[in-house]
């Protein structure tokens, strides 16, 4: 039996269509033939708008009624913001392919074109992140934090209308959107570390079905494969979740992955940062390790207390 057709499940957000027609279009390319649909799913994530994303909790808040619909057979795969999956699927679902990342740092957004170091206690910055509120207090604890919900466009247009003066935001989102003149200065992972496996779209599937996990080796790039390996399993074995100020980047060279993570309380205050070094083929090893040194300098005492507050 082949595969004539497949239908790929996303959100309607501008940002999750964009990403995926992208893995549409890298799968038309390595099968012309093949048929494929697009199908917009509505989750809990995109209708809850009034409560803080920190407050609503509960995992896969974006991915729920995907997998719904990818055990109905309404669709073949889902399309997500790596970022925004949780580290631990259920066994019924497997990562089938991750498409070659894009940028993954954030970004400053603001108003009037000011630069993170000409902020103070007087200017509103907004994010619904408690990793960036993490990084932002340790810059300046004396940075005023609003809470912000609505997808990439939404939170733009709050900003012009005067409900913040700056944000930090994602420039992979920005940039797939065309967004990017918005950009006030790239945040270097170096000064703000990024979300784990920011920039990275991931097509979720069904883990029994072969069809169509063979078919998406032919879009899986290995070495961003690695390097989100390598910074979710570090997630993982802290019990991150999408709602923990946790973050990590890596960079590869000459097969060799330089994991660098962070830790730390809402207000910047105890935040504990390390790196560490291993081969692309122990990615998981090393996520865990890394994790591993971090509980042991006391990050799950300074987790437990974010929790214990959230
Ligand atoms: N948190 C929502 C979200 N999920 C994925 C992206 C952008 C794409 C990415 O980071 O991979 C964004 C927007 C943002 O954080 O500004």
């Amino acid at each position: 039996m082949s595969l004539d057709k497949i239908i790929i499940g996303t959100r309607g957000s501008k940002l999750a269509l964009y990403q995926a027609n992208k893995v549409k279009d890298e799968l038309g390319s390595a099968y012309p033939k093949m048929l494929i649909e697009i199908k917009i799913i509505h989750t809990k994530g995109d209708k809850i708008l009034d409560v803080a994303l920190s407050k609503i909790g509960g995992k896969g808040l974006f991915t729920k009624e995907l997998e719904l619909a990818l055990l109905a057979g309404e669709i073949d795969m889902a399309v997500h913001s790596l970022k925004d999956l949780p580290t631990e699927l259920p066994a019924e679902f497997a990562i089938g392919a991750i498409l070659k990342r894009g940028d993954y740092r954030d970004v400053l957004v603001s108003r009037s074109g000011l630069k993170l170091n000409e902020l103070t206690n007087k200017h509103k910055i907004a994010t619904s992140s408690l990793r960036r509120v993490a990084g932002l207090k340790k810059i300046n604890n004396e940075f005023q934090i609003v809470d912000i919900r609505g997808n990439v466009g939404t939170r733009l247009q709050k900003m012009e209308e005067g409900y913040c003066d700056a944000m930090v935001m994602a420039a992979a989102g920005l940039k797939r959107l065309g967004l990017e003149k918005y950009i006030t200065q790239v945040l270097e992972p170096t000064v703000f570390i990024p979300a784990v496996a920011q920039g990275a779209i991931a097509v979720e599937t069904r883990s029994n079905d072969k069809q169509v996990n063979t078919l998406l080796q032919s879009i899986n790039h290995i070495p961003t494969q690695q390097s989100v390996t390598a910074e979710r399993a570090f997630m993982r074995y802290l019990e991150g979740g999408c709602q923990v100020p946790v973050g990590a980047y890596t960079s590869v060279k000459n097969g060799i992955i330089k994991l660098t993570g962070f830790v730390s309380s809402l207000d910047g205050t105890n935040y504990l940062k390390q790196c560490m070094s291993g081969p692309n083929i122990k990615a998981k090893e090393l996520g865990e390790d890394l994790a591993q040194i971090m509980v042991e300098r006391g990050a799950n005492e300074i987790l437990n207390e974010v929790r214990n507050n959230g």
